[in-house]
C-alpha cells in the first residue's frame, strides 16, 4: 500500500492517548491523529475520512455506541476499534454486532492487541486498494486489453507507438501465445484508421484450397459452389488493417500472388479480370523465424523484404518479470467479472509459483491457469495450491479453445459437485445461485456428453 493508513485516536485520557499513539507508531505504515472528544472527531470527519478510528468507549461528551453508530452510518468503510475500561461481554457483543471491528480492554494486552488489529487491517485495506486499482486498470484497458510494464516490453512499446502513428507494414514475431494478435489490435486501435475495420486471417486455420478465395475474393461461378460473388479479406479490410496471422504458413504459390498484390495495391477476384484497388495497412505475425524460413526456401525472400517494415519481436512470458503477476491479476479480475465471482488477490506463495514456472504456452496458458485458479480457490486470496500447473488434461482443453461462459459455468458447478459429494444444496449455497440453476447446468453437461 503506497499511502499511509490514517488512524484517528479518540481518547480523552492523556496517558492512554499517548500509549495508543505510541502503539500505532510501531507500525510504520500507519499514522495517528489524536482527538479528545466526539465533537473534535466529528468536525475533523467533515474534512477527511480515516481508515481506522480507535474509540474510547466513555468519552466526556458522548457514549461509544452513539459515536460508532454515527460513524458507521456515514463512513461505512472506516473501521472502528472500541477501547473500553472494562470487560463487558454483552456490550462488546452488541458493539461488534453494530459494526465495530474489535473491542479492546485497557489492560496489559492493549498494545499487542491493537497492533495485531492494525496489522490485520493493513492487510485487508491493501487488498481492497489493490482490487480498486485493478478495477480501475481494467476499465481503462477495456479498449485494448493490453497489459504489461516490464523492462523487456519497453522497447516494444516504443515500436508499437511508432507503428500506430505511421502506416508502415508491421511484422510481429514471438512464441505462440505471447500476444501477437493483441499487439496488432493495439496498433490498429491507436492508428488513424481505428474507426475502420481490422480484419484478421489466420493462414494456418484455412484449408489451402480455400485460402486464395478467402484472401482475394471471387466472382459468381468462379468455381463449383461459387453461387454468388464474395469480396476477399483484402477488400473487407479496405481503409483499415489486414492482419495476416501465421504468415509463414502461406503456400509458396500464394506468396508470389501476395507479393504482386502488395506491390501493385490492386487485386483481381478469382474468376474475374477486373482489377480492384485497395488501401489497407498490413500487419503480419508468425511464431516461426521468418529469416530461417527464407534461408530454407520456404518463404520468398522478396516477400520477406516487402513485409519487412517495423519488426516487433515479442519476448516469451518467462522473460517478462513482474508482468507475470500483472497479467495474472488482470485475468483473475476479468474472469471474476465474467463469472460473477469475487475478485481475489494473489497470496505471496502463489506469486512465487507463477514466477518460477516456464510458461511454454505463454500468456494464453497463464490466462487459462488463472481462470481455473479463481474457480478453485476457497479463501480470501488465491493460494499456490489453487494454481494447477500440473493438471495437464484440464489445462490442455483450456488452451485448445477459449471456452464459452456457459462451459465455464458448467465446469465450476461440476468442480463443486465433486468437492461437496454431489450435495446440490451446498453447491448452490457456495456459488450463491439457485438449486435449479445447479440442476440445469448439470443437465446441460449431461446432454453435451450424450
Ligand atoms: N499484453 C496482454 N495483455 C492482456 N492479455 C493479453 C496480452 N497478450 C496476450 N493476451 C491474451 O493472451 C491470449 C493469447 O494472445 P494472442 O492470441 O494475441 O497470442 P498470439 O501470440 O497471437 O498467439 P498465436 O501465436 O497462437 O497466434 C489472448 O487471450 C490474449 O487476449
Amino acid at each position: 500500500m503506497s499511502r499511509k493508513i490514517k488512524v484517528f485516536v479518540v481518547e480523552d485520557d492523556d496517558w492512554f492517548g499517548r500509549l495508543i499513539n505510541h502503539s500505532i507508531s510501531l507500525n510504520p505504515n500507519c499514522e495517528a491523529h489524536r482527538f479528545g472528544s466526539a465533537q473534535e472527531l466529528y468536525s475533523q470527519l467533515k474534512e477527511e475520512t480515516p481508515d481506522i478510528i480507535t474509540l474510547d468507549y466513555r468519552l466526556p461528551d458522548a457514549k461509544g455506541a452513539e459515536v460508532l453508530e454515527k460513524v458507521k452510518g456515514q463512513y461505512p468503510e472506516t473501521e472502528v476499534i472500541i477501547i473500553s475500561e472494562q470487560q463487558d461481554i454483552a456490550t462488546a457483543m452488541e458493539l461488534l454486532h453494530n459494526g465495530a471491528y474489535d473491542y479492546i480492554v485497557k489492560d496489559d494486552n492493549l498494545k499487542d492487541r491493537l497492533l495485531l488489529n492494525l496489522n490485520r487491517l493493513e492487510k485487508q485495506l491493501s487488498l481492497q486498494n489493490r482490487i480498486k486499482d485493478l478495477e480501475q486498470e481494467l476499465s481503462t484497458k477495456k479498449e485494448h486489453n493490453f497489459v504489461g510494464e516490464s523492462d523487456a516490453l519497453k522497447p516494444i512499446k516504443k515500436l508499437v507507438e511508432k507503428a500506430a502513428q505511421s502506416n508502415i507494414t508491421v511484422t510481429i514475431s514471438g512464441e505462440t501465445g505471447t500476444g501477437k494478435e493483441v499487439i496488432a489490435q493495439y496498433i490498429h486501435q491507436h492508428s488513424k484508421v481505428a474507426d475502420k475495420p481490422m480484419i484478421a486471417v489466420n493462414m494456418a486455420a484455412i484449408p489451402e484450397n480455400l485460402l486464395e478465395s478467402e484472401l482475394f475474393g471471387y466472382e459468381k461461378g468462379a468455381f463449383t459452389g461459387a453461387d454468388k460473388a464474395k469480396p476477399g479479406k483484402f477488400e473487407e479490410a479496405n481503409g483499415g488493417t489486414l492482419f495476416l496471422d501465421e504468415v509463414a504458413e502461406l503456400p509458396l504459390h500464394l506468396q508470389s500472388k501476395l507479393l504482386r498484390v502488395l506491390q501493385e495495391r490492386k487485386l483481381t477476384r478469382l474468376g474475374s479480370n477486373k482489377e480492384i484497388s485497395f488501401d489497407c495497412r498490413i500487419i503480419t505475425a508468425t511464431h516461426k523465424d521468418l529469416q530461417k524460413e527464407v534461408q530454407e526456401k520456404r518463404f520468398r525472400e522478396d516477400l520477406f523484404f516487402r513485409l519487412f517494415g517495423i519488426q516487433i519481436n515479442l519476448p516469451p512470458l518467462r522473460d517478462r518479470g513482474e508482468d507475470i503477476i500483472l497479467l495474472s491479476e488482470f485475468f483473475v479480475l476479468k474472469a471474476s467479472k465474467q463469472n460473477g465471482l469475487p475478485a481475489k488477490p494473489l497470496a505471496r506463495e502463489a506469486k512465487k509459483k507463477l514466477k518460477s514456472y516456464q510458461w511454454p504456452g505463454n500468456i494464453r496458458e497463464l490466462k487459462a491457469v488463472m481462470e481455473l485458479a479463481l474457480v478453485l480457490s476457497n479463501g480470501e486470496e488465491i493460494e499456490a495450491e489453487d494454481i494447477s500447473l500440473q493438471n495437464a488434461d484440464l489445462l490442455q482443453t483450456q488452451l485448445q479453445k477459449e471456452k464459452s461462459m456457459r462451459q465455464y459455468e458448467i465446469e465450476i458447478v461440476q468442480h463443486y459437485m465433486k468437492k461437496y459429494d454431489d450435495n446440490t444444496k451446498k453447491v448452490a449455497e457456495v456459488l450463491s445461485i439457485g438449486q435449479t440453476t445447479v440442476y440445469r447446468l448439470l443437465k446441460e453437461a449431461e446432454e453435451k456428453v450424450a
